[in-house]
């Protein structure tokens, strides 16, 4: 069985292969390797930035299998034929980015851009800041990332609100958002980009928002729109960390940029050296179980 990774010494890094696995290496440089017409297992590089490593996989005649390394897909699936399986790498980057939304909401609400500011100006700068203690934080997209977070926040003695898409023990429905906006001081969005979510933060999911409220989005960029974010940061009403952004990357002379209380940073939500033994546990786990004929873990269905 033929098999692409974007990894070099693939028998030594995942210890080994299983048996009748063969291994071509493609990590999204140069041309693709000769064998696109038999390759049945494909691991895409791990990487949002490059549409040709996933714009290929119409090309590949045997495939079965995509196992992607981000947990986002909706960049991916267009380009999955009917009948070949995507699995995405749902909890390998939850640890990192469920880190990256604690900073980002700390770092704000501590006001460590403006301590930048003040060290670069050689001014010592007092300033009283909100804190975290004590406010209510929703977790909007309650999954695998939003659990991390929850966790996470669980030494900061906050109130934390949960909504999913569809409602569950002690986790509200996606139609509960009007009456739970209100509520929370800090608002994180860890949806998957799906026709539903996209646009979810509008003018009116904005104006619910309590005044001064945060605005984390660890999710992806088009779940808000941006003008209408854009409308509430200049009015000064809201503030706002994100760590992606529509559009990505964000042009030099975009105004998202010079907006009053926004942080950006950049969509390194997962890329840590958290990343690397995780997406190698995967890959294994994913192979021995497709060569061994098991069901794969992870395996996006119809629902979104
Ligand atoms: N910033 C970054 O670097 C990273 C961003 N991500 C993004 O985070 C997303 C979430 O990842 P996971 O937690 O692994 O996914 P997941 O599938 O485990 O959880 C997603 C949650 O969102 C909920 N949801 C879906 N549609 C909704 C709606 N309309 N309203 C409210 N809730 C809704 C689902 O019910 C589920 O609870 C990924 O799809 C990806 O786009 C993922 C990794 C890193
Ligand atoms: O897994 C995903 O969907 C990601 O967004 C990966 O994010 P990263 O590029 O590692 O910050």
């Amino acid at each position: 069985m033929k098999v692409w990774l974007p990894i070099h010494n693939p028998e030594q890094v995942l210890g080994g292969l299983p048996e009748g696995v063969e291994v071509d290496v493609y990590d999204g440089s140069g041309d693709p390797p000769a064998s696109i017409d038999e390759v049945e297992f494909y691991v895409p590089p791990y990487t949002l930035a490059q549409p040709e490593v996933w714009e290929i996989i119409p090309r590949m005649r045997s495939l079965k299998v995509v196992q992607l390394l981000t947990a986002g897909f909706e960049h991916v699936r267009p380009y999955v034929p009917q009948g070949v399986t995507l699995c995405n790498a749902r909890g390998l980057h939850d640890t990192a980015t469920s880190e990256l939304a604690l900073t980002l909401m700390l770092a704000v609400l501590r006001g460590v851009p403006d301590f930048v500011r003040a060290q670069d100006a050689g001014e010592w700068r007092f300033s009283f800041q909100s804190g975290l203690a004590d406010k209510t934080v929703l977790i909007v997209g309650y999954g695998s990332i939003g659990a991390a977070i929850e966790q996470r926040l669980q030494p900061f003695e906050v109130e934390v609100l949960r909504v999913a898409r569809s409602p569950r023990d002690g986790v509200a429905g996606y139609e509960s958002l009007p009456e739970l906006l209100p509520r929370a001081d800090v608002v994180v969005l860890a949806v998957p980009l799906t026709e539903e979510t996209r646009g979810m933060v509008d003018e009116k999911f904005l104006a619910r928002m309590k005044d001064g409220a945060l605005l984390v989005n660890v999710a992806r960029g088009p779940v808000v729109v941006t003008d209408a974010l854009l409308t509430e940061l200049a009015s000064g009403r809201l503030r706002a960390a994100l760590d992606v952004t529509d559009p990505e990357p964000l042009p030099p002379d975009h105004p998202l940029w010079r907006a009053p209380n926004v942080l950006i940073s950049m969509h390194t939500g997962g890329a840590t050296a958290a990343a690397f033994p995780r997406g190698v546990r995967l890959i294994r786990e994913q192979l021995h179980r497709y060569a061994a004929g098991q069901p794969l873990i992870n395996v996006i269905t119809g629902e979104y």
